[in-house]
């Protein structure tokens, strides 16, 4: 399978921004895996008018409708008509900043799939659940709650983002990420047949310093990058890392 290496810039990123997209083409013209950067809304149509060949462009939320009166929303429709090709769904800032459950979660992804996207699914545990030793069961819950069962590896990647480790430059240990990660994969074997083809990507606090180690684990298939994705010179070395693993 085609890696993934994805960047989230979050509420981050105007119009000055895109020369870090240039860079980024300009060192990594032809990737040994896919790069997907998922910019503010606001960038997504003028990334993609732009983009280079080696890019695909995301949006980082969608409605779970197409269209109707719903102040201040986008949705999976717009986002495709814009030059998106992915979303993501369900990020535990969306889901602590706005109370988003599972079932909404999954509402989003059917939607993003109905209009032609990949929907890059976020589950993840928080520090006092890893603490508890509910790791496993909160991740088996969100993961069986918010994927639909429309789900192929074509259309979906799940990405395991610990809510401890994001911008904390903290990060599980590698026997930690490859628990979580072989525990996906043998969920999701429970109900898709394609199962062993899903990109299931590790995100929290990766950096070129640890991506390298991170890459090596069993069933990490990619990142989903925050911080280290806004600056080409780190996302390129996480590129990198991803093409030689
Ligand atoms: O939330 C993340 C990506 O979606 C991870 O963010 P950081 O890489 O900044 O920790």
């Amino acid at each position: 399978m085609q890696k993934l290496a994805a960047g989230n810039w979050k509420m981050n990123g105007t119009g000055a921004d895109l020369a870090e997209i240039e860079a980024l083409a300009k060192a990594h013209p032809a990737p040994g895996c896919e790069v997907l950067i998922c910019p503010p809304t606001t960038l997504i149509a003028r990334m993609a008018a732009n983009a280079p060949a080696m890019l695909r462009i995301g949006g980082q939320d969608c409605h779970p409708k197409t269209a109707g009166a719903h102040t201040g929303d986008i949705s999976a429709t717009m986002l495709a008509d814009a030059g998106a090709s992915h979303v993501i769904l369900g990020h535990s800032e969306r889901r602590a900043d706005h109370g988003e459950t599972d079932s909404l979660i999954r509402l989003k992804a059917e939607a993003a799939h109905a209009a032609g996207l990949v929907a890059v699914v976020c589950v993840g545990e928080t520090e006092a659940q890893r603490d508890a030793g509910q790791t496993l069961p909160v991740i088996g819950a969100q993961l069986s709650g918010s994927v639909p069962d429309g789900a192929t590896a074509a259309n979906t990647v799940i990405a395991y983002e610990p809510v401890w480790a994001i911008g904390t430059g903290r990060t599980p240990t590698t026997a930690e990420i490859a628990e979580v990660h072989a525990f996906l994969r043998a969920r999701l074997a429970e109900r898709f047949a394609d199962a062993s083809g899903f990109r299931l990507l590790y995100g929290g606090s990766v950096k070129p310093s640890n991506a390298g180690e991170i890459f090596a684990v069993p069933n990490v298939d990619g990142a989903l990058v925050g911080g280290a994705s806004l600056k080409a010179a780190d996302f390129g070395a996480i590129i990198a890392a991803l093409s030689a693993a």
